[in-house]
């Protein structure tokens, strides 16, 4: 049913475009210590069907991300003495944006992350939070509380961390559907994604259960594949739900829904070839014929 509903958000192929229109999309992270998240996210956007995808890194990273890719475009100043006003200027043009691959936890990153998430609400922006994004909204969570178009997408650890931060309490993990709803409805009902055997989906009305067949190789980078894929995915949806084309649905969750169901496909097709050998990038190269699978036939 929402797989069918994910089949009318994807924008046609057709000769009247111009390069641009089907999303340009943006990471905030690459540090030092981070290379490969936001270059996985990064690349899985573009090859989602993106046309353009920015990664807003350190000055000590870029070079190396620009060396594993030149679809990329990278620009070194997340670190810089005037990083959000260098980030915003790109706001205008960008469709979506991905905050936290690989960002790293140093105070002033955040600091300016959290600085360019204001920006971009204000744009109306759909935004996915992963990752060490997470471990700031974990601390400041009214960073995007409440916001229709951001999105979520912890994993056990990050989940856990933010329920605690919320409730001030520990959490009892007994009854994780019921934890989604909660944790959705303290933040503000925005879209939540919890990744494990099953993913959750809530926007605290409801839950949706992704569990489209994976693998049960667990590489590190595969979260990376999914908040990529969904920062195009999350504009997608949003502009459909603007024209009209679905209705009464979270565009939001939709996007959600579409992104955990494409990183599965990967993981299975790329485990049936390489086994336990299996890493992100091996699923990185099925992500066209993963989408073709479960989104265009
Ligand atoms: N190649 C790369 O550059 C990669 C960088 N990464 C980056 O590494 C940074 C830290 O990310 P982490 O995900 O390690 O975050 P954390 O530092 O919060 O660690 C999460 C921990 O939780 C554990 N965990 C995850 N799921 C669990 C489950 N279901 N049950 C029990 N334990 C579970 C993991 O083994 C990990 O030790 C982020 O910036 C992230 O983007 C990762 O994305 C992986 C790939
Ligand atoms: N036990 C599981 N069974 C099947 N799929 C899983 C399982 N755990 C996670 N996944 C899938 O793997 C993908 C990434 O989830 P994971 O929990 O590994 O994220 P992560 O820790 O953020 O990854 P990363 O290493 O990129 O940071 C999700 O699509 C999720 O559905
Ligand atoms: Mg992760």
């Amino acid at each position: 049913e929402i797989l069918s509903l994910l089949k009318t958000i994807v924008p046609p192929l057709t000769s009247k475009k111009h390069k641009g229109q089907d999303g340009r999309i943006g990471i905030i992270g690459g540090c030092q210590d981070y290379t490969g998240a936001p270059y996985f996210a990064a690349i899985s956007a573009l090859k989602v069907g993106a046309d353009l995808s920015h990664v807003f890194c350190t000055k000590d990273a870029a070079a190396v991300i620009k060396s594993y890719s030149p679809e990329l475009i990278v620009h070194p100043v997340l670190d810089g003495p005037n990083a959000v006003e260098e980030i915003e200027k790109w706001l205008p043009r960008l469709h979506g944006l991905v905050v936290g691959p690989g960002l790293g936890r140093e105070a002033a990153l955040l600091q300016t992350a959290q600085e360019v998430i204001e920006k971009t609400k204000a744009r109306d922006i759909p935004i996915v939070i992963d990752a060490d994004g997470l471990w700031l909204v974990s601390q400041q969570p009214s960073v995007i509380q409440g916001y229709r178009k951001g999105i979520l997408t912890p994993n056990l650890m990050e989940f856990t961390r933010l329920y605690e931060s919320l409730h001030h309490q520990p959490m009892d993990s007994t009854d994780q559907r019921r934890n989604v709803v909660q944790l959705s409805v303290a933040m503000g009902n925005i879209t939540l994604v919890l990744k494990g055997e099953q993913d959750l989906i809530s926007d605290g009305s409801g839950v949706m259960a992704c569990s489209v067949e994976g693998s049960g190789r667990r590489c590190g980078g595969q979260g990376d594949l999914l908040s990529g894929s969904l920062g195009v995915l999350a504009h997608w949806a949003h502009s459909a739900s603007t024209a009209g084309t679905i209705r009464s649905v979270n565009p939001s969750a939709v996007a959600a829904f579409g992104a955990c169901a494409l990183t599965r496909q990967c993981n299975n097709q790329a485990f049936q070839q390489h086994g336990r050998s299996t890493t992100t990038s091996d699923m990185i190269q099925e992500i066209g014929s993963a989408f073709r699978k479960l989104f265009e036939s």
